[in-house]
């Protein structure tokens, strides 16, 4: 699988630690940035990162801020892409296997270093349960990115 990863200055302190998880597991990382403890803006590295998943080059997508917040409502307004807050791997997976995410966001303020290798083998481990209940609800999800104005 490919993973973009990206992360504002604030998730800079736990991106590598992020990165290092997906390659343990055998994925590749397509590294979106940011490069230091510069100041950036979450958005904009938010959008960076879920155009790659967009585009078709990668899979899915990792995103780290502070909080974990802003990244996660940036990333949901980008039709297409479905992202979970996920502060633990309970989530990480059912993010997955019930709504079909192709993104998630966490909070490197929260995030324990020592919990990450978890929260990224349930989110990369998981497969959407593709039956009619969860297909409809995703399709219903989806709809809702037509009441999003194209920018
Ligand atoms: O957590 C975040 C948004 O939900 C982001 O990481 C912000 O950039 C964070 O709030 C950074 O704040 P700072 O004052 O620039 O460190």
């Amino acid at each position: 699988m490919k993973v973009a990863l990206g992360a504002d200055h604030a998730g800079f302190a736990l991106k590598d630690t992020v990165r290092h998880a997906i390659e343990a597991l055998g994925h590749e990382v397509i590294d979106c940035g940011t490069h230091s403890g510069d100041p950036v803006d979450f958005p904009d590295i938010t959008r960076t990162t879920c155009e790659v998943v967009l585009s078709g080059s990668a899979d899915r997508a990792v995103l780290v801020c502070g909080t974990g917040q802003g990244a996660v409502m940036a990333a949901n307004k980008l039709p297409g892409i479905r992202c979970g807050l996920t502060h633990e791997p309970y989530s990480a997976h059912q993010a997955v296997e019930h709504d079909d995410a192709n993104a998630i966001a966490m909070g490197a303020w929260l995030v324990p270093h020592a919990l990450v290798p978890d929260i990224i083998r349930e989110f990369l481990g998981a497969v959407f349960d593709d039956d009619e209940e969860t297909r409809r609800r995703v399709a219903k999800l989806n709809a809702l990115d037509a009441l999003t104005p194209a920018n």
